[in-house]
């Protein structure tokens, strides 16, 4: 009597499709629950462990929801991978499929055996046999038909021809095809999520010394950022500012007559995050400023700070919108320890847990407001301190309708609530850069950045400085630190930004924080913006190289190199499908010169290391070679505080 078959557990299909091991897949976000970030038109890196039992040759590939396959190859240790490309921004996922397989393991064994002199009978017999059960398209029924032939005549060489190989790696049958249980989810943005160079401006003080600036002036700045080679244009918010408990200059709790106010506290009888402060101008005027900048290849991102200031309409029209405390007061808002004397909290969860949604929703519709006016960037103010299904939920309803929305988290906050943000959407993150100085400590953070899981999710957002932080290393570095800080910025992450003044070396500071005396949150400012000793040289250059080399673009393929000096960061960025190799050489020290010995990565080329380098001075111009793997470097903190060097491998020189 055969043994029962009906096993309780799990069908015999279901035990066939699981022979092969699929694990450790990446990208994959705690176990699919949030998607991983893909570019349109970029290669996303797909890999998994993939093997089975036995000595059988296996194949694995990467399957899209339209049926379309890409093959997987063996890397290493088990490990299988391939690249994939989305074209389209919007959500996307990925499959993975592992086989047997047959006509591979027949192919190499036979191989074997008739090298070792050995008869092959019958293996032509199984060759027949598996070729039975390949299913040719029309084009491919003739070879087809010709390897059965073979196989019946005993023509084991014809059989065994990479012709045949590539033939049956298409059409061959597949054992104990097994898929992975839950497809992966995946983001696919559009290129500016991952590469964009962001200028902070305050339209305020855009106008002329002595008057509130407007949208108008802002378009006669245009020119200004467009050259500097920026993409981004970003403003604080633009909104009607309270009067009550409005702040005075340099975070004076009260206001004296004519200052501005911080604009971070939005409403006023004028209106709230959907009305613009009528001394920037009128609706229209927006709308024109966003063409002028559409025109010249500038996108205006806008500052979404959920704040009201006591004045906000809403504090009328939706009482129960705004958190109160026992006494019925509403609540000021804080960001322990500073205090945010000028605003209230907003309410988002009801007192029996439920989300206040009437709020939830009316907080979607300021981003479709604005996505209505043609701004698909948003820089979001303090995110970490309002609930994560709440972003969750706003990111994935402005999505549904502008795919291509991109929302910059500023988040200083710790660094597992930052990955969590990014988790649950927001498409570009600020960091720790602006505390980052030391050689050890700007190689650590990247090297988590680049390489750490957060990397296929996180996008980093280096931004040098902005309203809220001059940075320490800036109060003293002088103009020196101020170009490295920027050419850092721009070639180390995929994003980066300035706040304006950066480019002018302003280093004015309140102490003892890293805040700017006279900070433009409060007041106006005027600057003469070619005033002697700017960078402005600096950020067109590496503005323009990160336009022209492909090799700046994914800021993952950073890597480190050994530099003699620890006050040398020497890195490179290298593209190799498109040709494009750069190297960086900083000297953080802005005080002092560094002579060094360095290594010219001559390996990354498969170059011996007595081979030789064609090398570009991105600086000036002038081209050379590198003869052998060991140089000598002079930088200086006034002459030259950094080296950029595009190389010409010897291949890509034919
Ligand atoms: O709390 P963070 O350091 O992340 O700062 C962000 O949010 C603050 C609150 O929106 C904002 O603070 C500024 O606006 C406040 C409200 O008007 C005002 O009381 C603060 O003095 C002023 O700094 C900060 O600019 C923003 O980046």
């Amino acid at each position: 009597m055969s043994p029962d078959t009906k096993f309780t557990n799990s069908s015999l299909e279901d035990l066939a499709q699981r022979r092969m091991v699929i694990e450790a897949v990446s990208p994959l976000i705690d176990g699919g629950r949030f998607a991983a970030k893909a570019v349109a038109g970029w290669p996303l890196a797909v890999s998994a462990d993939i093997f089975g039992d036995g000595h059988e040759v296996f194949a694995a590939a990467v399957v899209l929801p339209d049926g379309s396959e890409t093959r997987m190859a063996f890397i290493d240790n088990d490990r299988w991978g391939c690249e994939v490309t989305f074209d389209t921004p919007g959500p996307a996922r990925f499959s993975i499929i592992a086989w047997r397989d047959l006509w591979g393991a027949w192919a190499r064994d036979t191989r074997k055996k008739i090298d070792a002199g050995q008869d092959v009978k019958v293996e032509l017999m199984e060759a027949a046999q598996i070729i039975a059960q390949a299913k040719a398209p029309k084009g491919e029924a003739k070879a087809l038909k010709a390897l059965a032939t073979a196989a019946r005549k005993g023509d084991a060489e014809t059989l065994l021809t990479p012709d045949a190989a590539r033939l049956m790696a298409r059409i061959g049958p597949r054992a104990n095809v097994t898929r992975i249980e839950r497809d992966v989810p995946v983001w696919v943005d559009r290129e500016r999520a991952a590469f964009s160079a962001w200028y902070e401006l305050f339209p305020r003080s855009a106008g002329p010394e002595g008057r509130h600036g407007t949208f108008r002036d802002v378009i006669d700045r245009l020119d200004y950022v467009a050259d500097l080679g920026f993409d981004v244009l970003y403003f604080p918010p633009i909104h009607p500012i309270g009067t009550t408990n409005r702040k005075g200059k340099n975070n004076a709790l009260r206001a004296e007559p004519g200052d501005v106010g911080s604009p971070y506290a939005i409403g006023a009888p004028e209106g709230g995050m959907t009305e613009v402060h009528p001394e920037l101008g009128t609706l229209d005027d927006f709308d024109a400023l966003v063409a002028a900048a559409r025109d010249k290849d500038l996108e205006i991102a806008l500052d979404i700070a959920l704040n009201a200031s006591p004045d906000h309409p809403w504090i009328d029209e939706h009482p129960d919108w705004f958190e109160r405390r026992p006494d019925g007061t509403i609540k000021f808002a804080e960001n322990p320890p500073k205090k945010y004397e000028d605003i209230v909290n907003f309410r988002y969860y009801n007192d029996d847990g439920t989300p206040n949604a009437p709020f939830w929703a009316a907080v979607r519709d300021i981003f479709l407001f604005w996505a209505g006016h043609g701004v698909l960037c948003f820089r979001v103010d303090n995110p970490h301190t309002k609930p994560f299904p709440f972003w969750e939920w706003i990111i994935t309803e402005v999505r549904a309708q502008h795919p291509g929305a991109i929302f910059l988290s500023e988040a200083f906050t710790r660094p597992k609530i930052m990955k969590r943000l990014a988790k649950i959407g927001f498409n570009q993150s600020y960091t720790y850069y602006t505390w980052r100085n030391t050689k050890g400590e700007l190689a650590e953070y990247l090297t988590e950045l680049t390489t750490e899981e957060c990397a296929d999710y996180m996008r980093p957002n280096f931004f040098t400085n902005t309203p809220d932080i001059n940075p320490y290393f800036n109060h003293s570095s002088g103009r020196p630190g101020f170009r490295t800080r920027a050419i850092m910025a721009a070639s180390l992450s995929g994003n980066w930004g300035l706040y304006s003044g950066f480019e002018l070396c302003e280093d004015d500071w309140l102490p003892p924080k890293d805040e700017y005396l006279n900070s433009e949150k409060y007041e106006l400012k005027h600057r003469d913006y070619d005033a002697p000793g700017h960078i402005k040289d600096d950020i067109r250059l590496i503005n323009r190289i990160r336009r022209t080399e492909p090799a700046m673009r994914d800021f993952r393929n950073l890597r480190f190199y050994n530099a003699s000096d620890d006050r040398v960061l020497y890195y490179g960025r290298f593209d190799e499908a498109a040709g494009s190799y750069l190297l960086f050489h900083v000297l953080i020290d802005p005080l002092n010169p560094a002579h060094f010995e360095f290594e010219v990565p001559l390996w990354e080329f498969g170059l011996p290391d007595d081979g030789s380098i064609g090398v570009t001075d991105m600086l000036y111009g002038n081209s050379f070679d590198w003869d052998g793997k060991s140089h000598f470097l002079g930088l200086d903190p006034h002459e030259r505080p950094y080296a950029i060097w595009k190389l010409s491998p010897p291949e890509a020189a034919e």
